[in-house]
């Protein structure tokens, strides 16, 4: 029996010999690659912390200490040594165990995530709930240097810092975010990490100068009282110091044994902690050593060679990355912003073009948003690219900074939509309803790749705030026109006529109402088809008149029910006296969508021809909302 089927939990883990726990962290790591070369997955970021998660689980004594994963694509071997090996093989799978953690899959999972920065927030808060509840156990926030760029991040190590809580932050320092890692705090921790002056503790730094003879304890004192000046110079740590920390670092992230040291004495320590641990992202499996950008997330690959299957047709990201370089090479005033995702956001050649129109502000999306508000106001045209689901944290920088100032910034909203395998967290299905209803933005979404590159020259030509949403992969593989041209804005696109039944699709969707159409017309209903292709404004007088002639409309997108494209057009028809239609709305109701292959969640969520063409033979039995809860 190998060392990996002798864990079943962590008190397994607990039982072994030390001399076997590397075995284990081999075991750990074949199984990690062979999954995930058939699943897809969080691979690199996974590989970088097998060690780490063996000693956590070695020292702390979890489900009843909390273990607490920032972002949470890091928690593969913690599942798999928490109970869920068997079932590992199901991972990002329709029903199968997430790719993240979560309350409802496992005790062992004390928190959910899959967006950035939370952990300190959501540990700190359990660690005072067990101060109030007189209890007893430790609690554990285990960050990357990308996830401690972002906002709530550093609110929550002020604030946790000042009220001098009894928890520890595991800082998992491995200089990459998605790509490498950025910013000024980056800089610190690699001087912390690479010059010998701050590569001892602060007791081993103590102890030396006290050593020094006759001078040693007078000159600690001495340190001690030029806090602000050379004692700056030469703690460790000082910066996490001076925030109330105690500074444990820089460990080896892939020596159990100065782990398990640096761990016991973290959990022996009161007050707040920081343990400063040092890892290679995609550690052991070379492909993903040498390009942890590609194997961050990836989708199934060959695992002997780490050739990633699946190359095709271009992808949405990508016509709007190559649009955008164009755009910005005939106008000037074009900057870009991503928020540390340069490369999922289809920012690479921009960056690489024009260095100096581009910014990664790492994990900071209210920051981009704010940021493009300051460069609008000063002349300059950013696009802000941003996927669906992280924009939700930047509302009120939308609200307060850019719509209520009019200003001209685009936002590039990507994987907008039923994104798949990452699941409830990362599905981008909330955006059109929490556009929509902020005043000045204009909303549109592409039908496919041609339909992207103008809409991003129309955005940039409108002079206020512009969304596009558009979808995750790959297009409909349409010709590419050569000419960008404005489209006229505000205006939906008749695809084809019907007077029965009026399907009113948004972006992706309308592929679906098209091939619906066809089924349709065999069945001898004549169903028009109409791209809408803005949300806002809505092209009112051409939905009224098809809806007015038809009498019968369905509507179509990807998106949450609750305030989205549906819902617009019911209130166009309520407010112009057509409460009487018939409309049924297709989309996402009141529900969130788990991780599933993209095809199999929309058919399972009401999203295919299939489901259009059972909504418009129901409707014809006065069904008035098709979608279903699941
Ligand atoms: C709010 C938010 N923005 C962006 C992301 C996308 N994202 C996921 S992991 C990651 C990088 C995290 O870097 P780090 O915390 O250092 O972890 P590592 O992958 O290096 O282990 C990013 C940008 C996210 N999950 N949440
Ligand atoms: C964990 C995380 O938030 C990202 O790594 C995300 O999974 C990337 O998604 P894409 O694969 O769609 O770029
Ligand atoms: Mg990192």
């Amino acid at each position: 029996m190998s060392v990996l089927e002798q864990v079943n939990a962590p008190e397994d883990l607990r039982r072994l010999k030390i001399e076997e726990l590397s075995q284990l962290a081999a075991e750990l790591r074949e199984l990690i690659i062979e999954t995930v070369a058939q699943t897809g997955g969080h691979l690199a970021p996974n590989l970088g912390v097998v060690e780490l998660t063996i000693a956590l689980h070695r020292v702390f004594q979890a489900p009843r200490d909390k273990i607490v994963w920032d972002v949470g694509h890091q928690c593969y071997a913690h599942k798999i040594l928490t109970g869920r090996r068997e079932r590992f093989g199901t991972l990002r799978q329709f029903g199968g165990i997430s790719g993240f953690p979560c309350r409802d899959e496992s005790v062992y999972d004390a928190f959910g995530a899959g967006h950035a920065s939370t952990s300190i927030s959501a540990a700190l808060g359990l660690a005072k709930a067990r101060d109030f509840n007189q209890e007893d156990y430790a609690v554990v926030a285990v960050i990357g240097d990308g996830a401690l760029t972002g906002g709530m991040a550093l609110e929550a190590l002020n604030h946790a810092g000042h009220i001098k809580a009894n928890f520890i932050v595991v800082l998992n320092d491995n200089e990459m975010s998605i790509s490498k890692n950025v910013g000024a705090l980056a800089g610190y921790l690699t001087r912390l990490r690479t010059d010998p002056m701050y590569h001892r503790s602060r007791e081993e730094f103590e102890a030396l100068i006290q050593k020094i003879p006759a001078i040693g304890p007078r000159m600690l004192r001495v340190l001690e009282r030029l806090k602000d000046s050379v004692k700056y110079l030469v703690v460790p740590g000082m910066f996490f110091e001076e925030l109330g920390y105690t500074y444990l670092g820089p460990v080896d992230g892939h020596s159990i044994p100065a782990l398990l040291r640096t761990l016991e004495k973290a959990k022996g320590l009161k007050g707040p902690v920081l343990v400063h641990v040092v890892t290679r992202k995609g550690k052991g499996y070379p492909p993903a050593e040498k390009d942890p950008d590609t194997f961050h997330g990836v989708g199934p690959f060959n695992p002997l060679t780490g050739e990633v299957y699946g190359a095709g047709k271009i992808t949405y990201t990508e016509v709007f990355g190559q649009t955008l370089v164009r755009l910005a090479e005939e106008d000037p005033r074009i900057v870009a912003i991503t928020a540390a995702m340069t490369t999922g956001t289809g920012l690479k050649t921009f960056a690489r073009r024009f260095p100096q129109r581009f910014f990664d502000v790492g994990i900071a999306e209210q920051h981009a948003v704010t940021l493009a508000a300051g460069l609008a106001a000063g002349g300059w045209r950013p696009v802000v690219a941003i996927y669906s689901t992280f924009l939700q944290r930047a509302y009120d920088q939308i609200v307060h900074d850019v719509c209520l100032q009019r200003l001209p910034v685009v936002f590039a909203l990507d994987r907008a939509g039923i994104v798949g395998e990452d699941g409830a967290t990362h599905q981008g299905l909330f955006d059109i309803a929490y556009l929509r209803s902020i005043p000045n933005m204009a909303l549109m979404a592409p039908m496919d790749e041609n339909e992207l590159q103008h809409m991003l020259k129309t955005a940039l030509l409108y002079g206020g705030p512009c969304a596009i949403r558009y979808p995750r992969g790959r297009g409909t593989g349409c010709a590419l026109e050569k000419e960008l041209r404005p489209l006229p804005f505000g205006q939906a696109l008749v695809l084809r006529d019907g007077r029965d039944v009026s399907l009113f699709a948004l972006g992706n969707t309308v592929a679906a109402a098209l091939e619906a159409a066809e089924r349709l017309a065999t069945q001898g209903i004549e169903a028009a088809v109409v791209n809408a292709r803005f949300v806002k404004p809505l092209d009112a007088s051409l939905l009224l008149r098809f809806a007015r002639r038809t009498r019968r409309v369905v509507t179509v997108e990807e998106g949450i029910l609750a305030g989205g494209f549906g819902s617009a057009v019911a209130e166009l028809l309520m407010d112009n006296g057509l409460g009487n239609v018939e409309l049924v709305r297709l989309g996402i109701n009141d529900t969130f969508v788990p991780h599933g292959a993209p095809a199999l969640l929309r058919e399972r969520y009401g999203l295919t021809a299939e489901n259009i063409v059972a909504a418009v033979t129901q409707s014809r039995r006065r069904l008035r909302v098709a979608a279903r809860k699941k």
